[in-house]
């Protein structure tokens, strides 16, 4: 009987319960214990839900109370000194690393004040890992036993698991050197890290695992040679030990074959790879691997939403069964299902024609069995049948189908993507038209969402204030947000996006061809959870969005006011796109839609227009190739369509936040004006590959996500820094993001001074030139 394996399952509750618990906790309303019995809970439910689906390979250590690489630098005792200074309770020192800790002096303690280590995102997913952080004084110990003590949880319950841990080559790879530390390059720890990795993996032999998961997701990126090495080093030196269980190498997100030579022969038990995001690389691994080794044929998605099709999945893992045998190859998940909502049965709202073309976590366990059991020969027809069903269902679709949207897709040409004139052209217009001063000053789009907001909009949702009442309202606190912008001296005004939940729900919302969940909500870090929207068939727009919102705000203002759409890239990357498309066509479907948009706040007179891309960075492929080129065009191509068929005096912005940006990769977007989020960047190199940038630039003068109120002397000396190498007639003066998440005191006092600073740099430029 082939077997099924799951490598890893959403720990966060069906109902967040991990994140009400964990904010509660460190909002001192419920102690330790009480969280520590919160995840027992969750895991003991996650573990039973498996046994019950009849899941053969159940993982364990998958739980986190914020992130398992952080669960790692803990256990490891790779915690840098300043969070050890302040002798905290381990568990807090556990969360001071993940995401800060600011607490007042009591009688008994003394004040604490230390800063979060760098969170980044998990290769091409939107969950974000806490990077371990090395230093020459890095010490390697195992502090706890976190991996044992869960996987002996679950045996308690009678649950035999397969633990999980991040390997060790991979733990190196993904972190970095601190700061005191510059020189020191992770992967050389190599050698002082495998003790402990011994260490662990003896006790969890001795515990009674026999087989443990060993996460190397590395393996899908170029790797430099170092690290490249680095497998065999550490794979030959944990086989040299005794008393070790069987390693399962595990990879996912993409195509290990550029790193195949790496892991060929390694001694380990088996390998196991996701053939959902390249089923190429099968007869590559296959030939890869040793006469005894196992093989497991990730083929359930975990990275979308979308049902199994049974009968691909099926002949695939047979093709892999013809070429190694039965015997050797498990069916699995093709990630950890930490990626997907937990239960779509707990979507009361959805459509049921739509919601039978998903499958959450929980019906992804059915799926791996159900695969498992029919290429094992066990008659499963009943499901694959009405799995058959469900397949063709979607693909007929009327939901799925708007032929009018292919064809309209399918006629795209270059007129469309291109503006009518060069920048050049386009800047003299602008000029006539807006007679901005030198250091224009804008902000990104959102004001403060007060409780006031989040109040007002949860009564309009609930029927309690009528459409008229709620749209007052929002006009109430749009015309706040001007008076305050036109009082401070801002050049280019905002309308704040009171209206927005989320900038992309807000627009999927208006949309046709999205679908929304009430439940879904899948961890991006920490305790922050997003419910991403789900793109279901081909995208259009009924109706204007955005343009009703903005037409009042210019109308109430002399100032230009900007409008303000999310692109496509954005809209795309932050919701769960469709498996039946390729990305760019879904992507060139939105910015249709969106260039209607655009064209509508033209014609209403809103003529300063920014479209954001935050997240055109984070689509970019892992790997250097061919993928990674077409993904840049055709990422800039919908952002061009969705902006160039306006007149050359429409000045079109865009926004870019959350990574390091190449200039180079934003060019071809052709955009008037961009802002970016710059104030954490020092590398003065940095700054200077921007200054070649042709169009405009604000590089984000402070940073949003934190309290902390600038002086203006502060942006008076970041501004001076950055002129040193980037030319004042390009500069624009901005914060780094939106400031929705900011109270209104901070954004008071941040924005004035912001602009007090660019007004002293306005006269120095014309003393020069009087
Ligand atoms: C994550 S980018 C956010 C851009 C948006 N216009 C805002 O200001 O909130
Ligand atoms: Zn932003």
């Amino acid at each position: 009987m082939v077997q099924s394996a799951v490598l890893g399952f959403p720990r966060i509750g069906a109902f967040r319960e991990l994140k009400k618990n964990t904010e509660a906790y460190w909002q001192g309303k419920i102690q330790a214990d009480q969280l520590l019995a919160v995840g027992k809970d969750i895991r003991a439910k996650n573990w039973k839900l498996q046994k019950e689906a009849g899941v053969d390979i159940i993982p364990s250590n998958d739980f986190s109370f914020y992130d398992q690489v952080l669960d790692l630098s803990l256990l490891f005792n790779v915690i840098p000194d300043r969070y050890t200074k302040f002798e905290l309770t381990q568990l807090d020192t556990y969360f001071a690393m993940g995401r800060g800790l600011q607490r007042k002096a009591t009688e008994t303690t003394a004040a604490v004040d230390v800063t979060a280590l760098e969170m980044v995102k998990w290769f091409d997913s939107n969950y974000h890992y806490v990077r371990p952080t090395f230093s020459h004084s890095t010490e390697f110990k195992l502090t706890g036993s976190k991996p044992v003590d869960e996987y002996l949880e679950a045996k308690e319950l009678g649950i035999e698991t397969r633990p999980v841990l991040v390997g060790p080559v991979s733990y190196l790879a993904l972190g970095k050197s601190d700061k005191d530390s510059l020189d020191l390059q992770p992967i050389t720890l190599l050698e002082k890290l495998l003790p402990v990795y011994i260490e662990i993996l003896q006790k969890l032999a001795a515990a009674g695992a026999t087989e443990v998961q060993i996460d190397e997701p590395t393996l899908v990126l170029d790797l430099e040679e170092d690290v490249q090495a680095a497998f065999k080093v550490a794979y030959d030196t944990l086989a040299k030990a005794s008393g070790l269980p069987k390693l399962i190498l595990t990879s996912y997100f993409g195509d290990v074959t550029p790193n195949l030579k790496a892991i060929t022969g390694l001694p380990v038990a088996g390998y196991h790879f996701d053939f959902v995001r390249s089923p190429k690389q099968l007869d590559a691994v296959v030939a890869a691997l040793t006469p005894e080794q196992t093989l497991s044929v990730g083929i359930v998605n975990g990275r979308n939403i979308w049902k199994n099709d049974f009968a691909a999945s099926i002949e695939f893992v047979k093709s892999a069964i013809a070429k190694v045998g039965a015997e050797r190859v498990t069916v699995a998940t093709s990630s950890s299902l930490l990626h997907t909502p937990v239960d779509l049965d707990n979507e009361k709202k959805l459509d049921a024609a739509i919601k039978d073309f998903f499958s959450f976590a929980t019906q992804k366990l059915t799926e791996v069995v159900t695969i498992a059991k029919a290429v094992s020969g066990v008659d499963v027809s009943a499901a694959l049948a009405a799995n058959a069903a469900s397949i063709k269902a979607r693909n007929e679709s009327s939901i799925t189908n708007d032929p009018a949207v292919q064809e309209r897709v399918s006629k795209i040409d270059a007129s469309m993507s291109a503006r009518a004139a060069p920048f050049p052209e386009r800047l003299a217009e602008q000029k006539t038209k807006y007679n901005l001063p030198l250091f224009p000053t804008t902000t990104i789009g959102s004001f403060p969402q007060t409780k006031d907001i989040r109040i007002n909009r949860n009564k309009f949702a609930k029927g309690e204030i009528t459409a008229e009442q709620y749209e007052s309202f929002i006009q109430s606190e749009i015309e706040k947000v001007v008076r305050f912008q036109e009082e401070i001296g801002l050049d280019v005004l905002v309308h704040g996006e009171p209206e927005r939940n989320d900038m992309v729900q807000y627009f999927g919302e208006k949309l046709k061809g999205y679908a929304f969940t009430t439940n879904g909500w899948v961890q991006s870090y920490g305790s922050r959870y997003v419910r991403p929207p789900i793109i279901v068939g081909d995208v259009s727009r009924p109706e204007a969005m955005s343009v009703k919102e903005s037409v009042y705000a210019q109308s109430i203002t002399k100032k230009p006011m900007k409008g303000m759409l999310t692109g496509p890239v954005t809209c795309l990357r932050w919701s769960f796109p469709r498996d039946d498309i390729s990305q760019e066509q879904q992507s060139l479907q939105l910015s249709l839609a969106l260039r209607d948009e655009v064209q509508d706040l033209e014609a209403a007179g809103v003529t300063v227009i920014q479209v954001d891309e935050p997240a055109i960075r984070e689509g970019l492929p892992l790997r250097a190739g061919a993928e990674r080129t077409a993904y840049l065009k055709w990422a800039a191509e919908s952002f061009r369509v969705a902006t160039s068929g306006v007149a050359n005096s429409t000045q079109i912005h865009s926004h870019f936040c959350y990574s390091d940006l190449d200039p180079n990769h934003i060019k071809a977007l052709d955009a008037d004006v961009v802002s970016i989020e710059f104030s954490k960047k020092d590398d003065a190199n940095y700054i200077q590959e921007f200054s070649n940038y042709p169009n405009h630039i604000g590089l984000g003068l402070f940073d949003i996500h934190s309290p902390r109120i600038p002086s203006k002397e502060e942006f008076v000396a970041r501004i001076g820094e950055i002129l040193k190498s980037y030319p004042a007639d390009k500069f624009w003066v901005n914060p780094d993001c939106g400031l929705k998440t900011r109270g209104w005191e901070e954004t008071r006092a941040s924005l004035t001074h912001m602009v007090e600073a660019a007004k002293h740099f306005r006269e120095l430029e014309a003393a020069k030139s009087a």
